[in-house]
């Protein structure tokens, strides 16, 4: 493997193999990282885009430089137009064959060079003139119009119709987010069915409730019996109406899920149990409704429960700002019991109602537009996305982009897995033919041609890498600045490689795992990836000490087990969030340091002062002995000691002797229990409460709270 790394040392094999083995997919290994594992390096002219194999391999995305690089080189590197001293001219002759003596060089915190996207997003259409997109982004027209020219578009008059790719292209390119806009002036709508989005506290009977919906029994079936993905399926209405449900996990760590939920939805379902009241996930999914401005049906669940009291659930909404229709306000709320089914029927007719004050139409004909809640790698199929189309019909054969992805669409199946050649507005479908897993959240644009996607699909790499290793530069500023208060001798970093059934999944324990940070222990997760732990996994794991996370995976094959066994990897395998969690948690206060504090170990009251003669001169002064009992915890010689006078601390010290009768010893221990005590101060008077102060290491400790939030105290 040709890699340029300019110096004497050579990088580690094992891990230039482990990096370019964990690549080959997206580009998710952070930089800062990177620089972190081998210190001795720092590197130049990161990539814009996404690192792929064939690029790492030949070494040119970018340059590696041991710290021993000579000064004159490193001065042009800085300031490209400077002209070098001769002097330092000479520095970098000598230097061909022998590095030069001189301090590690420490590379500037801001050394990423890119150009940051602005913060600024603009609409854009389908349709605009360049006169247009030149107003938006603040960029003249000469600039925009050199810039189509280079992505290879003609370009007439400024004032021509742009398509709305390449005003996106063109956009991202000047470092202007934007908000693709599709109008439906002109198209003929038609009603289309509600998406409705069940959300509430963990066990609250999200689940359950839309169980007793569809008469099926998914909630026995979850792991854990917790909702861990973004369920979507639709349900035929007994009155033969549809609705689209989307179900939403409730643990704490699925916060971004639930917010994808409320962002794509039209109405929220807020289950509240009945005998519980209002959680903090209730109140989370009220504030992502209101956020998302979505209608809220209340459902107040378990009814049938003889502890249930949905008075106080009223109450306690009302008090949280929620303006309930028995209260005067327009929020329907509806009794209900998943067990029995009680009140299902007035759920349903409350979901219709809202449903039919909103009017929700769609556009069946022209370009579709969806939005992906989930996506996961089949073995077999590649990567799969379950979106929501929105407007539009999703059609096999199109070309689409989603994300930063795209693909040609092969196959199309709805939430039962049958085959269909199309989607249409609140249909949850399931999309086969992308070339590579789109995150969760992503937008499906379908396009004209596979240029057009390539294009797109690359341009949007190019800006995500972009602002990923932004982020990824300031997230080490930042790291950096929080070990300045902390000092590193104290401060563990422990690795992470995480893998998981779907995006969604990866996201929530990524997250989860970074709440974890604490100011003794930093999480570092390396690397990202949906799917089996695999061998590359194992292989960056032991090139860079990380252990690995599988959640909701299958177990490794035994030959990776084994691998990961030989090379001393901790492999965390699980199906339920909160199982996880405790474990690394209780590994991470396994590993942490802990903090230099005191503690009393013993506690006793002088109760008489014995003087002791001093023999002979020479063999020193007189003794003060002061006879104590033990109140509490024990006495040992070698500990530090106080004397304590009115809770006042009169001195501090250490003891010279402690006997026990007429023994010398080196512990007594019992409450009540008497011993000679001489400290190396004897101002000591009778009453006198003496302290045995021992030196510990404070461990940090895991907490969970009923809402599964986690979080590491110090
Ligand atoms: N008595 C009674 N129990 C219920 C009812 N609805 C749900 N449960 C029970 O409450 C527990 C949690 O139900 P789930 O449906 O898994 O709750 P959830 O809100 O989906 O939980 P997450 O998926 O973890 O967010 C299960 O033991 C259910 O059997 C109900 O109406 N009455």
């Amino acid at each position: 493997m040709a890699w340029k790394a300019f110096g004497k040392k050579d990088l580690p094999t094992s891990f230039l193999k482990a990096f370019a083995a964990s690549n080959q997919g997206r580009g998710t290994f952070f930089l800062p990282n990177l620089s972190k594992l081998i210190p001795n390096f720092y590197f130049k002219d990161v990539p814009a885009f996404p690192m792929d194999h064939n690029v790492l391999q030949n070494g040119s995305i970018f340059r590696m430089f041991h710290a021993s690089y000579s000064p004159a080189l490193r001065m042009k590197e800085q300031a490209p137009g400077l002209r070098v001293p001769k002097k330092d001219r000479r520095v970098r002759r000598e230097n061909r064959t022998e590095a030069p003596v001189e301090a590690p060089y420490v590379p500037p915190k801001s050394k990423l060079t890119l150009k940051p996207s602005s913060n600024k997003t603009i609409d854009i259409f389908e349709g605009m003139t360049i006169v247009e997109l030149a107003k938006r982004t603040g960029v003249s027209i000469r600039h925009l119009q050199e810039i189509i020219v280079n992505v290879g578009e003609k370009v007439d008059s400024e004032f021509d119709p742009l398509s709305i790719d390449i005003a996106e292209l063109v956009s991202m390119e000047v470092g202007v987010n934007v908000r693709r806009q599709h109008s439906d002036e002109g198209a003929v709508l038609q009603p289309r069915p509600a998406v409705v989005t069940v959300m509430g506290h963990v066990d609250h009977g999200k689940t359950s409730l839309l169980d007793a919906l569809r008469q099926t029994s998914v909630a026995a079936k979850e792991a854990g019996g917790i909702t861990q993905h973004l369920g979507a399926f639709v349900v035929e209405m007994p009155s033969g109406a549809s609705i689209t449900f989307l179900d939403t996990p409730g643990h704490a760590a699925f916060s971004a899920m639930r917010a994808r939920g409320a962002a794509v939805t039209d109405i929220v379902v807020l289950v509240v149990a009945a005998d519980d009241g209002v959680m903090p996930q209730t109140l989370e999914a009220m504030a992502h409704a209101q956020v998302a401005n979505v209608p809220i049906v209340v459902a107040i669940n378990k009814c049938d429960k003889p502890s249930a009291d949905p008075e106080r659930v009223r109450i306690q909404l009302g008090t949280e700002g929620l303006l309930l229709e028995d209260l005067g306000g327009d929020v329907q709320v509806v009794q209900v019991s998943a067990k029995t089914k009680l009140g299902l029927d007035k759920l349903e007719e409350a979901l219709l109602l809202q449903a039919e004050i909103m009017d929700l139409k769609a556009r069946i004909d022209g370009p579709s537009q969806a939005y992906v809640v989930e996506a996961r790698l089949d073995r077999g199929r590649g990567p799969l996305a379950t979106a929501i189309v929105k407007s539009g019909t999703l059609a096999c054969g199109q070309y689409i982009v989603v994300g930063s992805e795209w693909g040609r669409i092969r196959s199309i199946r709805d939430m039962l897995g049958r085959a269909t050649s199309s989607g249409r507005p609140a249909m949850p479908v399931e999309i086969e033919g992308l070339k590579g897993l789109p995150m969760a959240g992503d937008d499906v644009v379908v396009v004209d041609s596979e240029e057009r996607a390539r294009m797109l699909s690359n341009g949007r790499k190019k800006k995500l890498e972009k602002d990923r290793l932004l982020k990824a530069s300031e997230e080490r500023i930042e790291i950096e600045d929080t070990s300045e208060e902390t000092p590193s001798t104290s401060r563990v970093e422990l690795p992470m490689v995480v893998k998981a059934d779907v995006q969604g999944t990866v996201q929530a324990v990524t997250d989860a795992l970074r709440s974890l940070n604490s100011a003794q222990v930093f999480v570092n997760v390396l690397h990202v990836g949906v799917g089996p732990i695999s061998q590359s996994d194992v292989d960056l794991a032991q090139a860079c000490g990380a252990s690995i996370v599988g959640f909701n995976v299958r177990s490794p094959p035994s030959g990776i087990t084994l691998a990961a066994n030989q090379a001393s990897i901790k492999i965390f395998m699980h199906k339920v969030i909160y199982h996880l969690l405790e474990e690394i948690g209780n590994f991470i206060v396994e590993k942490a340091p802990g903090v230099n504090d005191t503690q009393i170990a013993g506690e006793g009251e002088v109760l008489s002062i014995f003087e002791l003669k001093g023999r002979s001169k020479s063999k020193g002064p007189d003794v003060k002995i002061a006879g104590c009992r033990i109140l509490d915890g024990h006495f040992s010689k070698s500990s530090k000691w106080r004397v304590l006078r009115s809770g006042e601390v009169v001195y501090e010290g250490s003891c010279l002797s402690l006997k026990r009768e007429k023994n010398d010893v080196d512990f007594v221990e019992g409450k009540g229990n008497e011993c000679g005590l001489v400290l190396d101060c004897d101002d000591y008077k009778v009453g006198d409460i003496i302290q045995c102060v021992e030196d510990v290491k404070r461990k940090p400790r895991f907490v969970s709270s009923a809402n599964g939030a986690v979080r590491i105290e110090c």
